[in-house]
């Protein structure tokens, strides 16, 4: 398997079921696009901004609900295999990617895996092993690695922005190089102290050879 990007803003999700699996599945969708969760509990888990629904589909209305929602991507989070399965069938039918959390391992292209996520900013980190008790220990590992990166990322881009058509590509690259690399950047992210764009102009500046 391989771990592709989906821009899913502003686009519908639809989740069956509102267990602690369907909570989890609205709460990570539920960032960009627009939720609807069907089912006829929910959880105390937090379901983020989704719409829940309070319905029992059978099989047999399915088909009904995707058509109604028009989503791009189904969920199947059910603890009814039936259901489950008819969803994957309903979606499959109709080219849309969908999500079966009752099941691991090979599976079709439009049948995707939710990987474990760390998130900041725009910084993403998708996770998969296949245990998910694994994945869970490596995900913590992880967050500390990325923590203060989404300000970096942001603070970054707006160098780029700056450094595109005034330098050569080369030092360009040089210069961004050299202030992610920097300790001393990452220190000051935040630190609440330290002004980490005004150590990320001094780096620049050292790179480029100009006086800050
Ligand atoms: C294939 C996949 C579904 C997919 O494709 O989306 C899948 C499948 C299954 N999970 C099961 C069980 C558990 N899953 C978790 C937790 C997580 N599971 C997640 C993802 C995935 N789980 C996908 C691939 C992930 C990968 O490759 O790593 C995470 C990463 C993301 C998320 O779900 O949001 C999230 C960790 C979040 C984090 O902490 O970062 C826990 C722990 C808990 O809930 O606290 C348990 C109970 C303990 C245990 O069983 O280990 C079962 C058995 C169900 C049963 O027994 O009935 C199946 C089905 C099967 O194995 O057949
Ligand atoms: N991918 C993962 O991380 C995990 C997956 N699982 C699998 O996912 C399934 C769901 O897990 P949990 O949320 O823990 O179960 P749960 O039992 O807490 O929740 C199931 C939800 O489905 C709802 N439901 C039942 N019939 C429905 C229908 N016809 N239409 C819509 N909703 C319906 C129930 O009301 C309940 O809210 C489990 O059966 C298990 O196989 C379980 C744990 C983790």
């Amino acid at each position: 398997m391989l771990p592709l990007l989906h821009d899913l803003a502003g686009e519908s999700v639809l989740v069956f079921g509102g267990g602690r699996v369907g909570a989890r599945r609205a709460r990570t969708f539920a960032v960009e696009s627009d939720v609807v969760v069907v089912s006829p509990t929910f959880s105390e888990h937090g379901f983020g901004d989704a719409r829940r629904v309070r319905a029992a589909p059978s099989p047999d209305a399915v088909a009904e609900w995707v058509d109604r929602v028009d989503p791009v991507l189904v969920v199947a989070a059910t603890d009814d295999t039936a259901v489950n399965a008819t969803v994957e069938r309903v979606a499959a039918e109709r080219g849309l990617l969908y999500n079966r959390a009752d099941r691991a391992g090979a599976r079709d292209p439009c049948h995707v895996a939710i990987p474990s996520m760390v998130r900041d900013g725009d910084v993403v980190v998708g996770l998969s092993t296949g245990v998910p008790a694994l994945t869970k220990v490596l995900r913590q590992r992880i967050e500390a690695d990325v923590d203060g990166a989404g300000e970096l990322a942001a603070l970054t881009a707006e160098l780029r922005r700056e450094l595109r058509d005034v330098h050569p590509p080369e030092r360009r690259r040089a210069a961004l190089r050299a202030v992610v690399r920097s300790d001393r950047v990452w220190k000051a992210l935040g630190d609440g102290v330290a002004n980490p764009r005004q150590i990320v102009d001094e780096i620049v500046s050292e790179e480029l050879g100009e006086s800050p």
